[in-house]
């Protein structure tokens, strides 16, 4: 190396600094004629220039550089500097360096060194003002520990993964899995928030140059001791808004000795409304955590695993993120584990609005109530346990709970029973007001999402949904439904079709579950995967690349829409969302969207969802496609269920707490026949024998090998996995349909 080797605010890895030290003179070996190994001391250092952003930070005065010296790790991993350069007073050359005490040498880190020092301490309780932590940048800075001081062994830490199944922890790894080619990445955003230099080091890692703006504005607040509600819409970064403040108080106690790794008593506790998500989050924070020297470890406590596992790792966990039913069951099944989670430092409830409201409330109040239960000895006053900090997150929150929370609004303490208003009581915030932080005040979508909708029958929606995969092809389609039967039953009529799709919902067994998003993830870029998933993947799941969210049944509320449509456009990308409506779906539809655009800027109050018109003639040629592939689909569902179809899906709704498989959608969307009674029709394809089967089979084997006359085109549609953008070209553009605005090709 040549050039001038400065410590940069670079990260986590390999190479770094050369860094002077008052200490370590001792000569090496030489191993190169020319080069020669020399002495720290003897390099001829003169003063770094700093740049001005780091003019006050303590940890940069006296900043010296070299050049013309290679820094190489020789063999047995000793450091040694190289120069052909003659060294300030050396006469003889060279000084010999010796490897028995080359451990003295500090001049080498995998950390980088911070213009702000991390370990400016930041304690637990109580909450103080961020920025007193500013001020405090001129306090003495502590020294290093000795073991910050000792050269840092290369980690490669695969944290927790063989304690958990292997799917559990390993599809959401894999979305995650990081480049770790250590380019330089300027951190000077992070650093402003006064992260320590192991977290600056996983930041760089996985490529994340600056804080989004809910990071940005939350984790001062976090780290300062503040009870935080925070709002930022869809895939803008919430988890480690959370994430990281919490992962650093844990260096920070086990830094300072005040805990020690699966101390009994978890620092925090991630409230998640799905299995998917929990598990998401973990692995993003597991993510974040990954290559620290020392890391926490971190549990997912999800129904559909073993609970005997859950409690054996419930017992040596810092950070437990899980579903309140699993969560309940496991934590009310030891006296001794619930009150180890009374001491707990952060309480997170992700999806706030969600997990606060449908079907999760029993078990939640239930958790809620028990972190906070008193045991006061005989004669004793009840003493408040809870000196937690309680952060809540989510793209929407209810105007009224937004009220609520941001200390607005009144409780009304004649409607206590209403449960909304009971749970924010119970979260029982340490602050009487709450650092409310909403960061898109003026729309809840993400910037590069476009949005448009399709009007068709109510018993047309197969026919749609086949024809708008095939005009968007070569992509990743996340289809929502309002009814897990619809999920079952679209999945396998896709494929009959030639279209890779697998489906998602919450009556498959977890296994299941997790196949199916690793397997819609896993397929290439650039080839077409289809997931069929009801709301449980509608919130939060960050999958990556997905360009296209099709509604197939109209979301019931305006916060199911802006989540499922949040699935995409993630992180900066651009998306689709695309409604099917049936004719009477569509005004109160555009109702629905206006209301979640509607504080959005005057100017653009009256948003107006725009229609896509898809050719009918097109359609109509598709169709004895999808009708076979939808009789053979439902043919092969119904003998499969036999008679438990009532009681799974009793047991669904159940789980999700929510009605989500009415008669009246089932009868608008998939077994059809409004007033044909989906019972009759289910009788129906159970009686069809193996030999109609094969014949339907055959049948439309043939029809998706022949072509079908477009009409305005030499070209043809052959099947399933036809080029729609080689199709397009051919006819100009618009025979399937208008899509001004919404061209795929525009994403
Ligand atoms: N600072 C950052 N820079 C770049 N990418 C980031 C940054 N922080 C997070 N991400 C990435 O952005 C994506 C979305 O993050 P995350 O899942 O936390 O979003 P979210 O706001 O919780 O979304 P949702 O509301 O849908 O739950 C993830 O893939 C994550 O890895």
């Amino acid at each position: 190396m040549n050039g001038a080797k400065k410590r940069k605010l670079i990260a986590g890895g390999a190479s770094l600094s050369a860094k002077r030290t008052k200490t370590s003179s001792r000569p090496h070996k030489s191993k190169k004629r020319a080069q020669r190994s020399i002495a720290i001391d003897s390099l001829p250092w003169s003063k770094a220039k700093l740049p001005d952003m780091f003019n006050d930070a303590e940890g940069f005065y006296g900043l010296e550089e070299v050049e013309g010296v290679e820094v190489v790790r020789g063999d047995g991993n000793i450091v040694e500097f190289r120069t052909a350069v003659p060294a300030e007073g050396d006469t003889d050359g060279a000084h010999e360096t010796n490897d028995a005490e080359s451990d003295e040498f500090e001049g080498f880190d995998d950390e980088p060194s911070t213009s702000v020092e991390p370990g400016a301490v930041r304690p637990l309780n109580p909450p103080k003002d961020p920025k007193a932590d500013v001020e405090n940048d001129n306090d003495p800075k502590p020294t290093p520990k000795e073991s910050e001081k000792a050269p840092k062994k290369k980690q490669n830490k695969k944290f927790n993964v063989k304690e958990d199944s292997e799917l559990e922890t390993n599809v959401f790894a894999a979305l995650d899995a990081v480049d770790d080619s250590q380019d330089d990445i300027d951190l000077s955003e992070w650093v402003k928030l006064d992260l320590s230099a192991g977290i600056l080091s996983s930041l760089a890692r996985l490529k994340f140059s600056k804080p989004t703006a809910i990071q940005a504005a939350a984790i001062p607040h976090v780290l300062a001791g503040h009870d935080v509600i925070g709002k930022a819409s869809t895939g803008s970064g919430k988890t480690l808004a959370f994430g990281i403040p919490i992962v650093e108080k844990w260096l920070e106690l086990v830094g300072e000795g005040s805990t020690e790794k699966g101390a009994k008593t978890p620092l925090a506790l991630i409230l998640s409304p799905t299995r998917e998500l929990a598990h998401q989050l973990t692995d993003h924070i597991k993510n974040l955590c990954n290559g620290l020297e020392n890391s926490p470890y971190i549990c997912s406590i999800t129904g559909g695993l073993s609970v005997l596992k859950q409690q054996r790792q419930l017992a040596k966990a810092d950070i437990v993120i899980g579903t309140p039913g699993r969560l309940w069951e496991v934590l009310s099944s030891s006296a001794e584990t619930m009150s180890s989670f009374r001491g707990i430092g952060y309480l997170v409830v992700d999806e706030a609005d969600r997990l606060l409201t449908e079907g999760h409330f029993k078990e939640a109040e239930e958790i809620l109530s028990a972190l906070d239960r008193v045991e006061a000895d005989e004669g004793e006053e009840d003493v408040d346990p809870s000196p937690r900090q309680t952060l809540v997150f989510s793209a929407t929150f209810h105007k009224g709970l937004q009220q609520k929370l941001a200390g607005k609004g009144k409780f009304n303490l004649m409607s206590e029973e209403d449960s909304m208003e009971y749970l924010l009581k119970k979260l029982n915030f340490r602050e009487e007001k709450p650092k409310f932080i909403d960061v898109n005040p003026v729309s809840q979508m993400a910037e590069g999402l476009k949005e448009g909708l399709v009007e068709c029958g109510a018993m047309e929606k197969d026919l749609y949904l086949y024809a708008l995969l095939l005009l968007y092809p070569n992509v990743r389609t996340l289809v929502f439904t309002n009814s897990i039967s619809a999920a079952r039953r679209i999945s396998p009529m896709l494929q009959n079709l030639n279209l890779t799709s697998h489906p998602l919902h919450s009556q498959m067994a977890q296994k299941a579950r997790l196949r199916s998003i690793e397997r819609f993830t896993s397929t290439p870029a650039g080839q077409s995967s289809v997931l069929i998933a009801t709301d449980v993947a509608a919130r939060g799941l960050d999958i990556p690349n997905v360009d296209l969210v099709v509604h197939y049944h109209v979301p019931r509320d305006a916060a199911a829409y802006v989540h499922r449509s949040g699935r995409t456009a993630r992180a900066a990308r651009t998306g689709l969302s695309i409604l099917l409506c049936a004719p009477e779906e569509v005004i109160p539809t555009r109702r629905l969207i206006a209301k979640v655009h509607s504080e959005r800027k005057a100017s653009r109050k009256n948003f107006f969802v725009q229609t896509l018109d898809i050719d009918r003639k097109l359609a109509s040629r598709l169709k004895p496609r999808v009708t076979l592939a939808k009789k053979i689909a439902d043919a092969g569902l119904a003998k499969e269920k036999g008679g438990k179809e009532d009681e799974w899906m009793r047991n669904a709704a159940e789980e999700l707490g929510v009605d989500y498989d009415s008669d009246e959608l089932e009868q608008a969307g998939s077994w059809g026949g409004r007033g044909g009674g989906r019972k009759k029709k289910q009788e129906e394809a159970r009686a069809i024998t193996k030999s109609e089967m094969g014949a339907m089979r055959a049948a439309l084997r043939d029809l998706l090998s022949r072509r079908v006359n477009a009409g305005v085109s030499e070209k043809y549609i052959a099947n399933g996995l036809i080029d729609i953008d080689e199709l397009l070209r051919g006819a100009n553009g618009d025979f399937l349909g208008k899509v001004n605005g919404l061209d795929i090709s525009a994403l």
